[in-house]
């Protein structure tokens, strides 16, 4: 949900025009439930949960309502609840401020809004705000809920502690699945947020990579990348944008003479020569334990089409079980290998159509056929066009990013192991949907500066700018 939100403040719908649809919404079915003239209290908590019950007060002005914020109004937690409730300090509302639970004394309204806390809640209820539930609940009064019922996970239906019972719940944007499992009214209220806020990428599709301070070497992924051959570069390449995505550790398993180049690229490398000039099946069992102990293997760039470097490709898919991005020739085995493993393909229109798959001009189109193709393979679809589309046989995104400057060759070896690192921190499709994007937007980024005439190290050195973009 956050992801949503931030893609559509990034289509030009803000969040605090969210919130004015959300509490639009409550006071509608407010007036469902209490006829006008009634008591309605209100208790705010003091995040954006609260915010939306602060904006439905301006819109119940046919009925009674007083405000009761849980906790000092300066530390109101967002900007937007606290623009909220800073008009209505204008307007004279009807203003409580409940700093001490004992002496909360909710009166004897006719509904009450529980706005505590939504889907920002952790953990068991704190105090004031459980004993607030406590009399909410005691209050004999009817009892709408904004977005779930506070102290409920929104998730499982669960709660830690001490909740709000409510009799209705007005929920925004989309059901959530721990509502179904609650004795009470649910209503859906669609809020404004537009529907390509969810298909289209954006820099809430980011956010889910945000790095702990608490962590160690290794919790961002230990990345393989599989290939070289009659190519040195693109290895290369893929190894460096997955450091560059935020993988802890890049290794690079190639013939030998492409190692000592691959090396001679960058000492942030770890490098693997394996004997002869080209993959060949006498090298799989090697691979297949070497790739064990590592989070993500990227099998392809440069990887060439020599048949005995497929069957090497067919031989250890079908034997390994863990994530792996296939790209470039080693996609052509992937219609037909038998394998355990997670596969992300990352194929451009060409090698999609090689593959078996359909493609056509029109991104809609095109969107439906890639969708229905990812359902046929079993495994997630990163169609590389101007617009990228992502599947998973379940889900479909479509990303925006991207130049034709990037037409140039080595960009589809960056975006590889940009998917490769973002696979060790992130399930499958949010993997290959924020690779698309972070990609695109390097890859603008370095247009603003070379235009056509950028190239693929240029995306190397703007990925962790790109991939910051989650704040902005
Ligand atoms: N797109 C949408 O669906 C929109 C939803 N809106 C509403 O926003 C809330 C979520 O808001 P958020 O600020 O993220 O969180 P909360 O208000 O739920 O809570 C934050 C607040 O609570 C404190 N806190 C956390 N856990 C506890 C606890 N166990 N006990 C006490 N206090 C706790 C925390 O410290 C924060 O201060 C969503 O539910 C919707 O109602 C938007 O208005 C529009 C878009
Ligand atoms: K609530």
């Amino acid at each position: 949900m956050a992801a949503v939100d931030h893609n559509a403040e990034s289509l030009g719908v803000p969040r605090k025009q969210l919130m004015e649809s959300s509490g639009n919404a409550v006071a509608r079915v407010c007036r469902d439930l209490a006829d006008p003239g009634s008591t309605v209290a209100i208790v705010a908590g003091r995040g954006n949960n609260g915010g939306d019950a602060l904006v439905a007060a301006r819109f119940l002005k046919e009925y009674d309502v007083t405000v009761h914020l849980l906790g000092r109004p300066e530390t109101i937690s967002t900007d937007i609840a606290r623009e909220n409730w800073d008009a209505l300090v204008a307007s004279e509302a009807d203003l409580r401020t409940v700093t001490d639970s004992v002496t909360f004394d909710i009166g004897d309204p006719d509904l009450v809004v529980d706005a505590m806390l939504g889907t920002g809640v952790t953990g068991a209820l704190r105090e004031p705000e459980a004993t607030a539930a406590r009399v909410i609940n005691d209050s004999g009064a009817t009892v709408l809920a904004v977005d779930v019922p506070s102290g409920v996970d929104a998730d499982t239906g669960d709660a830690a502690g001490e909740a709000v019972a409510a009799d209705h719940v007005v929920t925004f944007h989309d059901d959530k699945p721990g509502l179904g499992t609650l004795d009470c009214d649910v209503t859906v209220a669609d809020i404004g947020i537009p529907e390509a806020a969810e298909l289209f990428t954006g820099p809430g599709d980011l956010l889910a990579l945000h790095r702990d301070s608490q962590s160690h070497k290794g919790d961002h992924g230990d990345v393989l990348v599989i290939g070289g051959g009659p190519y040195t570069g693109a290895p290369a390449l893929a190894a460096q944008a997955a450091l560059r995505a935020g993988a802890d550790l890049a290794r690079v398993a190639c013939p030998e003479h492409v190692a000592r180049e691959v090396q001679g690229f960058s000492e942030n490398l770890i490098v693997r020569g394996f004997a002869g000039d080209r993959l060949t099946p006498d090298h799989v069992s090697d691979l297949l334990d070497f790739a064990a102990d590592r989070d993500v293997v990227v099998f392809g760039p440069g990887l060439g089409d020599a048949a005995e470097s497929l069957d090497a490709v067919r031989e250890f898919l079908t034997s390994y079980d863990g994530t792996a991005v296939v790209d470039a020739d080693a996609l052509q085995i992937v219609p037909d290998v038998d394998t355990e493993a997670t596969l992300i393909c990352t194929p451009h229109q060409g090698e999609l159509q090689q593959m078996g798959g359909e493609t056509d001009a029109d991104w809609e189109t095109r969107r439906e056929l890639v969708a229905d193709f990812a359902t046929d393979l079993g495994h997630v679809l990163l169609v590389k066009g101007a617009y990228d589309v992502v599947a998973d046989g379940d889900e479909v995104r479509v990303n925006r990013t991207g130049n034709p400057g990037m037409t140039v060759g080595g960009t589809g070896d960056v975006l590889a192991g940009t998917t490769g690192a973002l696979a060790a921190v992130l399930p499958p499709l949010d993997a290959a949907a924020a690779a698309a994007y972070a990609n695109g937007r390097a890859g603008d980024l370095a247009a603003d500066e070379f235009d056509g005439g950028l190239v693929a190290t240029d995306l190397l050195e703007r990925l962790p700018a790109a991939l910051r973009g989650a704040d902005e």
